[in-house]
């Protein structure tokens, strides 16, 4: 089987002169931006240690990668390597690359931290991790208790920021749900079986049916995170002790009010989804037999689906920008096929609406992993021309106003209802 990454192209040393994510409209938060997209370089592992595996990815200034071609090393000094041979290195730049000593802390100021803001203020952020099995996408997300990753360091600011802020009376609540084999399970209610997707023209795609569970402290919250991650699906593999099977999707919906709000004041509504994509594999080099191996074609089967609407979009953003320099309205557009998986359909708004998106790609330095490492840079690479239009969620309160007027509504004629039962029966 072909790895889901390696249909997208790229090419040796692309993007070497890319500007740096940019914000078209003049504000703070709405406007067009690109996504983001930062690279993550793992250390090598104790097994990959005891192997000897050569360390063949190098960083430079924190916005470049080099990867080296281990056939070219063998025997050899990298560093030499480096000087002999430069035209077959492959090198890619990003709006950041984190060597193996940065900190969870360092990858989160840098990548999540900044989507909060806009977050508490009406607007869709997502952040999601990508690369191939064992890279470190979980260590990224979640962490451990020591080293706490993106999830609990997002949330912790978040509670941090809410509290601080008195101007505003805030709601916070969180769903989490696993895409495993093509259905999408609710990682906090696994009771509720199978869920299904539908677009609503308000909050965009939803799961129907899922459970919303309301949050007001951080340590609430872990607590959420961690019963959820018992009921992630998770296996040993021979890349990864344990390899997540499933892509697992966090997301925290903040509805903000200022406390002065008269009747017609306005609530915003934003949304944080935060995305541990499970491994892209090739079965061959993760030997995987019987259920494993179905997995791992799943795994493939959405993460390919997610490669191409990335190569539709991107296509679409770059022909915007070629039309726009000529001064020309490009008026065709690409489809871009999200309907071909859960995942595609579920991450449509991170992707091609209204958010603001940060991919964190991951990958190993081992020479061993060195294609799974090139086509994880290529499928990032071509992620970076991916543009989004962000746009703040208000609902006017008055609608709310009007929900509380009709369940008062109800409830007073049930009384009356059960007064009337209560005369009858005292007449008896
Ligand atoms: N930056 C890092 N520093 C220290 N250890 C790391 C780092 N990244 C990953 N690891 C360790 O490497 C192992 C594999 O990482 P992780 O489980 O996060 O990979 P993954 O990409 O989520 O894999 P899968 O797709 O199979 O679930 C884990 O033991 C993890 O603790």
């Amino acid at each position: 089987m072909v790895a889901a990454a390696s249909r997208i192209e790229g090419n040796m040393g692309e993007g070497i002169n890319r500007e740096p994510s940019f914000q078209e409209e003049e504000d703070e938060f709405s406007g067009v931006y690109s996504i983001d997209v930062a690279v993550r370089v793992r250390p090598l592992n104790s097994m990959e240690l005891a192997d000897s595996q050569l360390h063949t990815v190098r960083v430079m200034d924190e916005k470049i990668v080099v990867v080296l071609d281990p056939s070219k090393l063998e025997g050899g000094n990298e560093d030499d390597y480096l000087r002999a041979h430069r035209s077959r290195e492959r090198r890619y730049t990003f709006d950041h690359v984190f060597d193996e000593t940065a900190s969870q802390q360092k990858v989160y100021a840098a990548t999540t931290e900044k989507l909060i803001g806009g977050v508490m203020e009406g607007f869709n952020a997502s952040c999601f991790a990508y690369g191939a099995t064992g890279a470190g996408k979980t260590y990224t997300m979640l962490g451990n208790k020591e080293n706490p990753g993106c999830m609990l360091l997002t949330v912790g600011e978040l509670f941090h920021r809410i509290e601080d802020d008195t101007s505003k009376t805030y709601r916070v609540y969180l769903t989490y749900l696993e895409v495993y084999n093509e259905n999408i399970r609710d990682l906090l209610n696994p009771s509720t079986g199978y869920l299904d997707l539908r677009e609503d023209p308000v909050k965009g795609i939803c799961v129907a049916g899922i459970t919303e569970f309301s949050t007001t402290n951080v340590g609430e919250t872990m607590e959420l995170l961690q019963r959820g991650n018992l009921n992630r699906t998770v296996e040993p593999t021979k890349k990864n002790e344990t390899s997540s099977r499933s892509h697992a999707v966090m997301q925290i919906m903040i509805e903000a009010k200022e406390k002065t709000a008269d009747i017609s004041e306005q609530v915003k509504i934003g949304k944080l989804s935060l995305i541990d994509l499970a491994g892209s594999e090739r079965a061959s080099a993760t030997d995987n037999r019987g259920a494993r191996l179905v997995e791992g074609a799943n795994i493939n089967r959405s993460l390919l689906a997610l490669a191409n609407c990335i190569n539709a979009l991107a296509s679409d953003s770059e022909a915007a920008a070629r039309a726009g320099r000529n001064g020309r309205r490009r008026v065709r557009s690409n489809f871009v096929p999200y309907r071909d998986s859960k995942l595609t359909r579920l991450l449509k708004d991170s992707f091609g609406g209204n958010s603001r998106t940060v991919m964190i790609t991951n990958v190993s330095p081992a020479g061993n992993q060195y294609e799974e490492t090139v086509n994880t840079l290529k499928y990032a690479n071509r992620a970076k021309d991916i543009k989004t239009k962000v746009v703040q969620n208000v609902v006017e309160l008055d609608a709310h106003v009007l929900q509380y007027q009709n369940i008062i509504r109800e409830l007073r004629s049930e009384h009356r209802g059960q007064e009337g039962e209560e005369r009858g029966r005292l007449a008896v």
